[in-house]
C-alpha cells in the first residue's frame, strides 16, 4: 500500500497556535486521516507542515560541509565524548548497525541531542593537543594536562553557524512533533494531552529526542562487504520520527513483508510511528521496518537525510494506554539505552 499524503495545512507551523485553534470537523478529519495512515501503513507524508524545503536544504548544506572534512577533524566531535549526553555528536562510517545481523551501515551522522550549556565540557588538554582533540585516559591520568574548554560543536570557517542552524531546526521539528502527537491522541479517542505530557522535556538532557543529520557517501569506489547496506532494516525506537530526504533510496516494509521504495516528495515531511508508540497504543499504531539500500552499481551519488527522532522524557513510564498488559511498562530512557546497546554493540 502506498504511503498516504495528508494536507497538514490546518495545523501548519506557519499558523500560530494552530494546534489550539483547529477544532470541530477539521480536527476530527485531520486526526482521523493520521490515525488511518498510522494504523495501516505506519508512515505518512505531511504536506504544508510549515517546515519548508529551504529550511531543510540549509541544514543539509551545513552538515554536508562537516561530513566532507577529513576524518581527524571530525573525530573530536564523536558521539560518546560528551559526558552530559552520550548520544550527542558525530557517528563515523560503519559505526552503527541498525540491523545487527548485517555489517555496519555505510553512513555517517551527526546527532544533535543536547543544548545543555555544559555541552561545552571542560576537558584536559596538554599543549601537544590541538584545541578540539580529546585526550585518552592515560594522558588524563598522567596529570600533565591543563584544563581548557573544548567546543563540542563544529564552528570554525565555513562551519560558523553550525550549532545555530541545527538547534533552530531541532526546535521547528519539536513544534511540529508536538502538534502531531496531540492529533494522534485525539484520533485514538485518548485525553488530548496524554502523549504531550510525556514529551515536556524535549531539548533537555532528560529527554533523548535527537535531530540526526545523515550522510551517505558515494559507494562506487569503495569495497562493500557482503550484505552491507546504507542503512540496515530496523524500526525506530521512540514515539514518532520526522524524516526529510534529499533523494530516493528509502524502502518501507508492507503487510506482505516486502520492502517497497518510498518516493521523495520535496517540501513534504515523512512521519512514522516508532516502537515505543506501538507499545503505548497496544499495537493500534504500527512501527514499520525500513531501510536504505546501496545505490545501483556505478552510481557515485551521495544521499542526505534529516531524521528527528521523538522520544518521551527519560522518566516517562510507557504503559499500554488501553489498560492491557500486552507490553510491560517501560521507562523511555532505559528502553532507549537498551536499543542503543543493540545497534552500537557493547562498546
Ligand atoms: O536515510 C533515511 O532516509 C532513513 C534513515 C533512518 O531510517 C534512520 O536513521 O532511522
Ligand atoms: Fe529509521
Amino acid at each position: 500500500m502506498a504511503i498516504p499524503v495528508v494536507d497538514f495545512g490546518a495545523c501548519s507551523l506557519a499558523q500560530e497556535r494552530a494546534e489550539e485553534r483547529v477544532e470541530g470537523e477539521q480536527l476530527r478529519a485531520l486526526s482521523e486521516e493520521l490515525r488511518a495512515a498510522f494504523t495501516q501503513v505506519g508512515f505518512v507524508f505531511l504536506k504544508n507542515s510549515g517546515i519548508t524545503q529551504d529550511e531543510v536544504e540549509r541544514v543539509m548544506d551545513m552538515s554536508r560541509r562537516f561530513f566532507l572534512l577529513p576524518e581527524e577533524l571530525k573525530k573530536p566531535f564523536s558521539r560518546g565524548s560528551f559526558a552530559n549526553n552520550l548520544n550527542h555528536g558525530w557517528v563515523s562510517l560503519e559505526a552503527e548497525r541498525l540491523n545487527p545481523s548485517r555489517p555496519g551501515d555505510l553512513k555517517e551522522s551527526f546527532n544533535t541531542s543536547s543544548f545543555h550549556p555544559d555541552i561545552v565540557t571542560i576537558l584536559f588538554l596538554s599543549t601537544d593537543f590541538t584545541k578540539a582533540e580529546v585526550p585518552d585516559q592515560h594522558s588524563l591520568n598522567s596529570g600533565s594536562m591543563a584544563p581548557l574548554s573544548v567546543q563540542l560543536w563544529p564552528c570554525s570557517g565555513s562551519l560558523a553557524g553550525f550549532q545555530e542552524t541545527h538547534a533552530s531546526f531541532f526546535q521547528r521539528c519539536r513544534e511540529l512533533s508536538l502538534r502531531v502527537l496531540r492529533l494522534l491522541a485525539h484520533g485514538l479517542g485518548l485525553e488530548p494531552d496524554l502523549f504531550l505530557r510525556a514529551h515536556g522535556l524535549i531539548g533537555s538532557d532528560q529527554n533523548g529526542s535527537t535531530l540526526r543529520s545523515l550522510y551517505y557517501p558515494p559507494v562506487s569506489r569503495r569495497p562493500v562487504k557482503e550484505g552491507q547496506l546504507r542503512c540496515g532494516e530496523h524500526s525506530d525506537y521512540g514515539s514518532i520520527t520526522l524524516l526529510f530526504q534529499s533523494c530516493d533510496g528509502l524502502q518501507v516494509c508492507n503487510h506482505s513483508g516486502e520492502f517497497i521504495s518510498a518516493p521523495t516528495i520535496p517540501g513534504a515531511v515523512l512521519v512514522n510511528i516508532a516502537d515505543l508508540m506501538q507499545r503505548w497504543t497496544s499495537d493500534r499504531l504500527v512501527s514499520v521496518r525500513h531501510r536504505v539500500l546501496l545505490p545501483p552499481a556505478g552510481d557515485a551519488g551521495t544521499r542526505q537525510a534529516l531524521a528527528f527522532f521523538v522520544q518521551p522524557d527519560d522518566q516517562a513510564l510507557v504503559s499500554c494506554c488501553d489498560g492491557s498488559s500486552k507490553y510491560p511498562p517501560v521507562k523511555a530512557g532505559a528502553y532507549l539505552s537498551e536499543r542503543f546497546r543493540e545497534s552500537y554493540g557493547q562498546s
